[in-house]
């Protein structure tokens, strides 16, 4: 089987062209291995291109544990990519993916922007501290912002630990949530750094796109003004965005690179 290793902003997946539709998606524990970091490819998840009737292609998503899971923004961006790669498509997509219809464009300078779905008003949660709220991107996502007085350097701050309390809380049970820490820039116009704890992944990732869509939206609370940028430990993205009248957000777009790493052949 011919498979395809992309990252964007260092989230990384393995994808494979899947118009004979020859891959059996039910296969988890398969998937899985082919995403593991030791016995297999290794990424933080697996994505097949489909052909589907009124798109330019199908995406399907799975999170490095192998099971189906909701959008992902960077995993969106470098499928793009792929299916340009393979002539599917010139410098405009549209295609399905499990949230729904989505637009993208590839750049000249090889950006990849990919239209979000609308998104509702941040929310308040239980979870976390005071503060924290909850967006769906087209996955869920809590964010919280770090106090400067308690962790000036987000850095050092223990994602992992935070990150999985969070995930687990019963109070998102079942389906669990995406946590996303952030330092507040001095200047609102600055990049926001950010950390992200993944679901399915259960680790740290070194960025996630649906992730920062929803910090991205949650700053416009606190001062950012779109386009903004964000640095991840795996480089800068960029989400614009407008505001509905009921606090909600539409023509949401996220912004950044989107690299083929490497490709081959696995059993
Ligand atoms: N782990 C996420 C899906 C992938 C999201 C992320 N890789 C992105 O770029 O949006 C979840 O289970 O909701």
């Amino acid at each position: 089987m011919q498979f395809y290793k992309y990252q964007g902003t260092g989230n990384d997946f393995v994808i494979i062209d899947d118009r004979a539709r020859q891959f059996d998606e039910t296969d988890q524990a398969h998937i899985a291995h082919l995403c593991h970091r030791r016995f297999g490819i290794g990424a933080d998840g697996l994505m097949l291109l489909r052909e589907r009737e009124g798109y330019d292609f199908e995406m399907v998503y799975f999170n490095a544990d192998g099971r189906p899971s909701s959008m992902c923004g960077n995993g969106g961006r470098c499928l793009v990519a792929f299916a340009r790669f393979l002539g599917v498509i010139q410098d405009q997509a549209h295609f399905l993916a499990v949230d729904g219809p989505h637009d993208a464009r590839v750049e000249p300078n090889g950006t990849v922007r990919l239209r979000m779905i609308d998104v509702a008003a941040p929310q308040e949660t239980e979870v976390g501290e005071e503060g924290d709220v909850f967006l769906h991107t087209g996955s869920p996502h809590h964010v919280h912002f770090l106090d400067p007085t308690e962790h000036p350097n987000l850095a050092e701050f223990n994602v992992f630990a935070a990150g999985h309390d969070i995930r687990y809380d019963q109070a998102y049970d079942p389906a669990g949530t995406n946590v996303n820490f952030v330092e507040v820039p001095a200047d609102p116009a600055l990049p926001w750094p950010v950390r992200t704890y993944e679901r399915g992944v259960e680790d740290e990732t070194f960025s996630c796109g649906t992730g920062v869509t929803a910090v991205a939206l949650a700053a416009s609370q606190r001062g950012a003004v779109s386009p903004v940028r964000l640095r991840t430990p795996g480089g800068e993205l960029e989400v614009s965005f407008e505001q509905r009248p009921d606090g909600g957000f539409t023509n949401v777009w996220l912004s950044g690179p989107a690299v083929q790493v490497f490709s081959g052949e696995m059993e």
